[in-house]
């Protein structure tokens, strides 16, 4: 879209009302041609570097929680309330309102004044990198505190592709039929994006006063290009670093089983070398969750006079629980529980209907008692409206299994007893559904297996439950065994391996002989350091023996081993290293476990570079050296074994270049004749 027909359109449209609210179809009052010409407003303001930090916050708003809504007896603000959503009506506007834990406010407003206050001149470009799980108050935290240090915003969104199809007949070139329209990469907007927001300030808005020149950049809505080509990123903030003359700040969420995005577009090496700030979020505390969300139901049952009640105390401590510390999602269930006048759990808001006191805190006679924990595994799965699938980490995961908690078996049935010739296999209930543990760590079954087999020792005490659960693990490993069927069967292969290793645990068999374990730290499979170890092996046979024309496989267990039992010295210093470490089998070399890496209680526990792409990363990197070759990346990859430097003394020693050129043609004749 050119710049004048935005313009055009914004001056001809007038429109007040930026953002569409969220919940239009929910209160069907959706006016289609307002949202569409909203809609090119947002845009042309993008197109402009108008910051939309601010339009995200809505329309201003009377702030609920210092305006009495009882004694309000303007109709329309309690209808305008009515159908905003609670999150933007209740939005924070001061530090204190914030859920986030006051020391990450703290570190980020400190940033804020060093680099935005106290900013030297000519200082180039610093990057701020927030990072936590989705809806911990990250976005809420930069509003806050920018408005209450009056620092502008600038912030990048994500270009629609509405854009282009409105822009088709003009790009379209009929005479050359069917060239692509032309427009410019998402890259290539963003890099644009930021060399004009770091020149020029930012449009001033109708009632909006610029009083200052202080300002940031806000990237919350990450170009998708970039995940797929974080160089791209990398080489727009190495000149952003150079030239930047205001702070960026990125807001980043944590994918649902870690860290992921952060480590792709983020790299340890390049926040290192951008001197990038990373400030993490944790999701927000059940207690600074169920606070806020009493705050709010107070307001509202006050203010609408007796059609919305409060929630008991089990309800709102059931909405957190759903929302995993994501307060959006959790004033969102508030929302739409109280709307629908639906309960949470068996009734119990229903039940409190009509006994909202007058102070507005939650009624403590519509407590209801805990439900007993009958028919064992699934009790924790009850969720609250509009709940969020919640995530496991790894390690909470590992844990659920491996001290598998249980429930006594009621007494008042025998349904859970088995007959007397099998009782030794009686157990107590589960409290948890391992199915559904492995499915929350987001991990592949084999890998989550990998982690199971590495750590189950020490939870056992008898001999006999290790054979069985060995025993258990291996039939996980045939299971998965099959390439053909492996996707399918992993579950099964998982849920195999985690009902093996609690069920064969007859340490952990009742809940009267669960304690005592104590705290257990977990371990990475020692696999994932072989596996990596067998990988670079590879390459360097490849690139090493590339003249025996054989696979790495075959290049390991047949040439190589062959050459170890030649005593022609006339190689050179590399593949010498190489024979010695992989051609023979170190009879005499004392062997003690591999140095096991704890596993942290944050930590994604997926390989380096994650599984899948690691595959195709390995696989393009061994192309790539059959068809270089080069003694650069030989060196590279001896030097990533240690091989390099030291040349064992039974070894022969390396000769001269010529020699070894000699030596390589009579080695492939020994080769061939044997
Ligand atoms: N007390 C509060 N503290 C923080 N946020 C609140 C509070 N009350 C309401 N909210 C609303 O909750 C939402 C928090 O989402 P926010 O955008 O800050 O999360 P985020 O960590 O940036 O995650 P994401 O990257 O998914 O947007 C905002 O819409 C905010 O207005």
């Amino acid at each position: 879209m050119s710049k004048t027909s935005c313009r055009r359109k914004v001056t001809s449209a007038k429109i007040t009302d930026w953002v569409e609210p969220s919940f239009e179809d929910f209160f069907g009052n959706t006016s289609k041609a307002s949202s569409q010409t909203s809609g090119i407003v947002k845009r042309c303001a993008q197109t402009k570097n108008e910051s939309s930090l601010e339009n995200k916050q809505g329309k201003k708003r009377i702030n609920p929680f210092t305006k009495d809504h009882a004694s309000d007896n303007n109709q329309h603000t309690f209808d305008y309330s009515q159908n905003d959503p609670w999150i933007d009506k209740y939005r924070p506007e001061i530090q204190a309102e914030l859920a986030v834990h006051k020391k990450k406010i703290e570190e980020v407003e400190a940033w804020l004044k060093t680099h935005v206050e106290k900013r030297p001149q000519k200082q180039g470009g610093q990057i701020l990198l927030l990072t936590g799980p989705p809806g911990c108050g990250k976005t809420a935290t930069i509003q806050v505190l920018t408005k209450e240090m009056g620092i502008q915003v600038q912030e990048w969104i994500n270009p629609l592709m509405q854009e282009f199809k409105q822009d088709l007949p003009e790009v379209f070139d009929r005479d050359t039929r069917f060239q692509p329209f032309t427009s410019q990469s998402q890259t290539s907007l963003f890099h644009d994006f930021l060399l004009r927001a770091n020149k020029y300030n930012k449009l001033q808005m109708v009632g909006e006063s610029l009083s200052t020149d202080r300002k940031i950049i806000v990237v919350d809505d990450m170009p998708n290009q970039f995940y797929r080509d974080p160089s791209a990123l990398h080489d727009i903030l190495r000149r952003f670093v150079k030239t930047g003359r205001c702070p960026l700040v990125f807001i980043i969420s944590d994918s649902l089983s870690g860290e992921s995005h952060q480590r792709r577009l983020f790299p340890k090496e390049i926040q290192e070398e951008l001197v990038v700030n990373n400030i993490s979020f944790n999701p927000v505390a059940p207690t600074t969750m169920t606070k806020v969300l009493t705050r709010i139901a107070s307001t509202e049952a006050n203010a609408s006079g007796g059609k919305i009640i409060i929630p008991d105390k089990a309800s709102l401590e059931l909405i957190c629980t759903g929302s995993s510390g994501d307060i959006r999602s959790a004033i969102n269930s508030l929302q739409f529980s109280a709307r629908q006048g639906s309960s949470l759990k068996n009734d119990s808001w229903s039940k409190s209907r009509g006994k909202a006191s007058k102070s507005g805190k939650p009624s403590s006679k519509s407590k209801t008692k805990k439900e007993p924990r009958k028919g064992g595994e699934n009790v924790d799965e009850v969720q609250a409206i509009g709940g969020k699938d919640a995530s496991l980490f790894l390690f909470r995961a590992l844990g659920k299994i491996l001290y598998c908690k249980r429930d006594p078996v009621p007494d008042d049935t025998d349904v859970y007893r088995l007959p007397a010739h099998l009782s030794e296999y009686n157990r107590d209930l589960l409290l948890i559904l391992p199915e559904a543990v492995v499915e929350k760590s987001h991990m592949n079954g084999e890998l989550f297996n990998l982690y199971l087999h590495q750590n189950y020792l020490e939870f056992f005490m008898d001999i006999d439950d290790v054979v069985r659960a060995s025993e258990y693990l291996s039939s996980a490993d045939v299971l998965s065994g099959d390439w053909n069927s492996r996707s399918t069967l992993s579950v099964y292969s998982s849920s195999v391996a985690s009902r093996g290793i609690i069920h064969s645990n007859s340490a952990r068999a009742f809940v009267n002989c669960q304690g005592g374990v104590g705290f257990k730290p977990l371990h990475k499979p020692q696999w994932l350091a072989i596996n990596k170890k067998h990988q670079e092996n590879c390459l360097a046979a490849r690139s090493l023996f590339s003249t025996f024309c054989s696979t790495p496989l075959g290049l390991q267990t047949q040439v190589v081993p062959y050459l170890a039992m030649l005593t022609n010295p006339l190689r050179n210093p590399s593949q010498i290293a190489f024979i010695q470490d992989v051609g023979r089998l170190p009879l005499k070399r004392q062997f003690g476990r591999l140095k096991l890496e704890a596993l942290t209680d944050k930590d994604s526990g997926l390989p380096d570079g994650e599984s899948g792409e690691e595959d195709n990363l390995t696989e393009m990197q061994i192309e790539r050296n059959d068809a270089g070759n080069s003694m650069a990346d030989r060196k590279e990859l001896l030097s990533s074994q240690g091989l390099e430097s030291e040349l064992p003394a039974s070894q022969p020693q390396p000769v001269a270049a010529q020699a070894i050129m000699e030596d390589e043609e009579l080695k492939i004749e020994e080769y061939d004749s044997d």
